[in-house]
């Protein structure tokens, strides 16, 4: 099973790259033992730098279960997640990952997985991407709106 879940999310990474449609990565949403829900990458074709092949199946997993918690779902991908992709997959509650190749593989061939990873591991101040701290007190306020909310949907 494990097997076949996996090789199905390295076809549809190796198709995609054949069909030009993004690049070389490919993801299924297994859960109770059947594949909910695939995705390859999009990025290019929809000039979304989100559409990465596991955030375009956790999509249509929600899409497909008509909810935003994936609690019980498993995820099978052609590549070791980003650092993006990981964090979907855990606000999408998945239980485990299986992966392929590496953010190494991917670095090899010019994708910045691996740098985003090495950057999260530097403290802030170190990073190539600056983060400034404005409004503090004006953007709690949201917040405060929020745990004040008695309507409102936890996730
Ligand atoms: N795992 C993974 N890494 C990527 N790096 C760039 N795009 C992707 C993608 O779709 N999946």
């Amino acid at each position: 099973m494990k097997g076949e879940f996996m090789e199905e999310a390295a076809r549809l990474a190796l198709e995609n790259v054949q069909s030009g449609l993004g690049g070389p990565f490919g993801a299924v949403v297994v859960k109770d033992g059947q594949i909910i829900a695939r995705g390859t990458n999009r990025v290019t074709r929809t000039n979304d730098p989100t559409a990465h092949a596991e955030v375009v199946a956790i999509r249509e997993a929600c899409r497909v279960l008509g909810t935003f918690d994936l609690s019980g779902c498993e995820v099978y991908t052609s590549c070791e997640p980003c650092p993006m992709c990981l964090s979907a997959i855990y606000w999408a509650r998945i239980g485990k990952i299986y992966y392929g190749c590496t953010a190494q593989d991917a670095a090899a061939i010019g994708f910045a997985d691996q740098f985003i990873y090495d950057e999260l591991a530097r403290p802030k101040s170190e990073r190539r991407l600056p983060l400034e701290q404005l409004e503090r007190q004006l953007c709690l306020r949201a917040f405060e709106a929020w745990e004040q909310d008695t309507n409102k949907i936890p996730y």
